[in-house]
Parts: structure tokens; sequence; C-alpha cells
């Protein structure tokens, strides 16, 4: 492909308009011959010393940021391509959209410290309920219609991603859900996605080691609206939320139609919410009239996520009635508020992805009315993350369940006893069992008829980091072994 078509935007030496481009990474140790390197200056290396490297490697061609082209051009040998940009992340990503072409007619994004998991996994379903072969992207990977396949980040860097769309587009699923970590939207990720319609769940307390304040955090996130976003596309939001008005006010300043969900809202407005069981009755006022869902989820969170993702859907031209409809057979996002096993004694065993104070909170609040005796709680914090998160998530715990256990999540290069310690400053009372498998064991021995033990943090996770390793584990393995092993009568 012609540099100059890929490079749209920056201007070129006159010798580089045709030079052909094969492949573009990142990543000096993926660099074939033909590609385009892009040299960042990263979170912990400075990419443009790998410049050299890349084009020993058979790079022809090398972009990185303007204050860095001289440094990069007395590196590299005089033939190179060197293309300088004030933002070369942004471009790049720019770069990679033109490169795979192809995308998915209709694409919905989701961002908020919590939920998006789960949002992305509804509209999907909600999607492929109206007909249309959908997948989504994020935490869980990608998710089509025939298969799941595993990328690591909740938003992939943007050659992976606009790969993974062009082949989509290919397989002929022209409808795709994304997750918009705050990383992704602050690293440039998803620049170059066509988006249809964008929505905010909420936000609270996350990534404080990344991001340098709250504000810095959320404005992370309003450039999904403020820049992603094109003109015409619909913003999606509870505004009961915290920050929501933030997101309003974006959309206003941009003219942005907004399909506005919740008991607040105003498209989809809910009016009734009762417990039924392991579900809830749902009574929603809209244009089209009153409908009544059953909602087969617990939890007054899964509500909302389950309202933005029907929002998502309809502002991407599903039908309100399917879209409500579709609600009803909705699966939860696997590891969320997920039933993991049942005890011979009558006690029950949730899985729950909650690794930050709100979702641990409402995690729990969620099971509460579902607690005939005692809710207790398995939970930990993930090393080299957020450290001030872990006294909040002990508080959460301390104040939600009436008995906490304290272990360990992911410790990865940290000593594990120093976060476990941190934790249960918030939870003085918690009781401390470090071996993950033997807190559950714990947790689960305790448990009478109508207990509910929570194992939080790890959800849908198959392995626990340590230090370098990753050593196979899964929550609700465990919790099966556990059941089995411990008798529990
Ligand atoms: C802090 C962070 O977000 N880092 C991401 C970022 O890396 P970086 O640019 O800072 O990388 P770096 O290691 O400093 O290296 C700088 C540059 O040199 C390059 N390099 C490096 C070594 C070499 O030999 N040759 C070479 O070319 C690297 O490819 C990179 O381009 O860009 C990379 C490419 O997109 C990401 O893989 C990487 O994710 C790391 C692995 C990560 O752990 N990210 C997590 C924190 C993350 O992004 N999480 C979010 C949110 C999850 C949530 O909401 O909970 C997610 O979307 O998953
Ligand atoms: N709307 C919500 N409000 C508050 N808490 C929520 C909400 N949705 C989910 N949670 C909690 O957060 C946990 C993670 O949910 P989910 O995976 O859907 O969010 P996420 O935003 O994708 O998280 P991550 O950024 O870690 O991938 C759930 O297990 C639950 O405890
Ligand atoms: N995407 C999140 C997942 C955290 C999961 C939790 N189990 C932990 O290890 O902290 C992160 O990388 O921060
Ligand atoms: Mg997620």
């Amino acid at each position: 492909m012609d540099l100059e078509y890929l490079a749209a935007g920056l201007t070129l030496p006159e010798a580089a308009r045709s030079l052909k481009i094969s492949g573009l990474t990142a990543d000096s140790r993926k660099v074939q011959p033909g590609f385009l390197f892009a040299a960042f200056k990263g979170a912990s290396v400075d990419g443009t010393r790998f410049a050299p490297n890349a084009v020993a490697a058979g790079a022809v061609a090398v972009l990185c940021a303007d204050d860095a082209v001289a440094a990069v051009r007395a590196a590299c040998p005089e033939h190179t391509v060197v293309l300088g940009a004030p933002e070369p992340r942004q471009v790049f990503a720019g770069m990679a959209a033109r490169f795979y072409g192809a995308q998915p007619d209709t694409i919905v994004a989701v961002t908020g410290t919590a939920g998006k998991t789960s949002v992305a996994h509804f509209a999907r379903q909600i999607f492929q309920a109206a007909g249309h072969p959908a997948a989504s992207l994020g935490t869980l990977g990608t998710i089509r219609p025939d298969g799941e396949s595993y990328g690591g980040l909740t938003t992939p860097d943007p050659v992976a991603l606009h790969k993974e769309l062009s082949e989509l587009e290919a397989e002929g699923i022209n409808h795709a859900a994304l997750e918009a970590s705050s990383h992704g939207l602050d690293q440039f990720r998803l620049d170059g996605v066509r988006l249809t319609a964008a929505a905010f769940t909420n936000l609270g307390r996350d990534h404080m080691d990344y991001h340098a304040t709250v504000e810095d955090y959320l404005n992370a996130k309003l450039r999904l609206f403020s820049e992603l976003l094109p003109a015409g596309g619909t913003v999606v939001v509870d505004p009961g939320e915290k920050y929501a008005d933030r997101v309003l006010a974006v959309a206003q300043a941009r003219g942005l139609p907004v399909l506005s969900v919740g008991e607040t809202g105003r498209d989809l407005k809910l009016t009734g919410r009762k417990p039924a069981g392991a579900a809830q009755q749902l009574t929603l006022q809209t244009v089209r009239g009153e409908y009544k869902v059953t909602l087969p989820l617990i939890g007054r969170f899964q509500v909302s996520n389950a309202l933005i993702a029907a929002g998502l859907a309809i502002a991407a031209g599903i039908d309100t009635g399917t879209a409500l409809r579709a609600l009803e057979n909705l699966k939860g996002a696997p590891g969320r508020l997920e039933l993991a096993g049942k005890t011979k004694s009558g006690g029950l065993v949730f899985v729950d992805y909650a690794h930050k104070p709100d979702a641990l909170d409402n995690a729990l609040a969620a099971l509460r009315p579902f607690t005939d005796g005692v809710l207790s709680v398995v939970v930990g914090a993930g090393g080299d993350r957020d450290p001030g998160k872990r006294v909040l998530m002990g508080e959460a715990a301390a104040r939600q369940a009436d008995l906490v256990i304290v272990t360990d999540d992911n410790p990865r290069s940290e000593d594990p006893a120093t976060i476990r310690k941190a934790v249960r400053q918030g939870a003085p009372d918690a009781l401390e069992i470090g071996d993950r498998f033997e807190a559950i064991a714990e947790g689960v021995r305790r448990l009478a008829k109508g207990d509910i033990l929570c194992v939080a943090g790890k959800g849908h996770e198959t392995g626990q980091i340590v230090g370098d390793t990753v050593i196979p584990f899964s929550d609700h393995e465990a919790v099966l072994r556990a059941i089995n092993v411990e008798g529990n009568t």
C-alpha cells in the first residue's frame, strides 16, 4: 500500500510518496521487510531507541513524535523515511484503519469504570436477536457467533484492532460492540474506528496509577464523545449516574443526539423494578409506549447495563420493541455475578469480577437481597495496580458483607502480604488467608442454608499472575473443587 495513502494528512518528502508499505507495527520485534515502524515514547521505555533495530529488520519508514525526528534520523541509515507528527499514536491509529480498510458497518462503543464488558456482551446479544451477525471486543477477547478468541487487552492496540475488525467484516459480521478503556482512549488505540453510537456507564475510582487525577481519568473517557464519535453519532447515557452531566455537556456542545435511559432517562425510562426470583421485572416508558420486561439477571447495576446496551442497539437502528424483547433472554457476561456453585448445605457461591471499590460495593449490595443468612466475600487486590484502591476495597467489603476473607488476587511483581495488609486496613475484622484456593475453601466451609459467598476480583480469569508466571487458576473451578473436597454437609 502506498505510504501517501496511509499517511493522509502528513506532508511527505517527494521520494516517499510512492513508497510501498507491507505492514505496520509499534513493536520493533514484530517488524518485517517493508514495514512502517511507529516509535512511541511509552510508559516504560522510549520506543524511538528501537528505530535502528526496526530498520535493520526491514522497516522502510519510521513514524515518531515531531520532537524525536532529528534523533531518529541521526540514528537510522540515510535512506530511511522518517515521518514526524505532533500526536503520532493518533496518526498511527488512522494508518491502521486505512491499512486494513474494512470495518463492520455498525460499531458501537462503551466506556465507564464498570459495566463495559457487560454492556458490550449484551449489545452483541441484542444485535444477534435482531437478526444481525454480531461480535463484541473487549476484556473477554472477541466473541463472535461461531467462537471466541482472547486478546489480552480490553482495548487492543490499533493494528490488532483493525485487523480484527476487517476480519469480522470479511466474515459478514456487520455489527460490533467495543469496550473503550481509559488507557485505550488515552493512547488513541480506537481513533480510526467508525462509530455509530457511544455509551457511558459510570465513573468511579480506578487506574489512579495511570491517570494523575480523576479529572484526567474522566477526560480520557470523554474523548470517546468529544473526539471519536463522529457528528450525528448518538450518545447513550443514564443521566442519574455521577459524571453523566459531563458527557451530556459534550453532547450538547457538539449537537450530538442523546438517547437517555434509567430512572431519570427520557427514551428508556425505568418506572418500575421488582425482584422476581433470580430475575427482575422492569417497567419501561418509551416513545413507543410502555413495556414490561423480565430481565433474567440480578442486581440493580445489571438493569443499568442492560438499558444502556438496549439504548446502543436502538441508536444503531434496532427497533425499540425488538431491543427490549431481547433483554428477556440476556446471558450475563462470564464471571459477572455468576452463580458458580451450590453447597450441599444450601449456600450459594457467586463469582464476580469486582476489582474496584464501587464494583465491589454494588456486587455485594446486589447479592444482599438474596441472602437469608450470612453474606461473605473472598477478596484481594491486584499487584502493580493503583495501590490507593486497596483500603477502599477492604472498606467496601467490610461495609457490605458480614464476613470478609482477604486473599491474593494477581500479586504480579509485588509482595502479596503487603497488598493483603493494605486491604485489611479497610477491613480490620477480616480473616486473612493468602492462598486463594484455601480462602475460597474456608468461605465454602462456613456456608449454611441461605448464606451467600461472593468470590470477587478475578471473574472470568483463568490464571493467577505471580511474578512473571501465570499459574492456572479459575475461581469457578476452585469453587467447585472446594464444594466437592470440603464435602460441606
Ligand atoms: C501502560 C499501558 O497501557 N501500556 C500499553 C502501551 O505500552 P507503552 O507504549 O507504554 O509500552 P512501553 O513498554 O513503554 O514501550 C514503548 C514502545 O516501545 C516499543 N518497544 C518496546 C520494546 C522493544 O523491544 N521494542 C519496541 O518497539 C513498544 O511496542 C511500545 O510501542 O501500549 C501497548 C501497545 O498498545 C500496550 O500493549 C501496553 O499495554 C500494557 C501491556 C498494559 O498492561 N496495559 C494495561 C494497563 C491496559 O492497557 N489496560 C487497559 C484497561 C483495563 C481496564 O480498564 O481495567 C486495557 O485496555 O486493557
Ligand atoms: N453498571 C455498573 N455499576 C457498578 N458496578 C458494576 C456495573 N456493571 C458491572 N459492575 C461490577 O463491575 C464488575 C466488572 O463488570 P464489567 O466486567 O462489566 O466491567 P468493565 O467496565 O468491563 O471492567 P474492566 O474495566 O475491569 O474490564 C462486575 O463484576 C460488577 O461487580
Ligand atoms: N484490566 C484490569 C483487570 C484487573 C483484574 C484483577 N484481577 C487484577 O489483577 O487487579 C487490570 O489489568 O487492571
Ligand atoms: Mg471490561
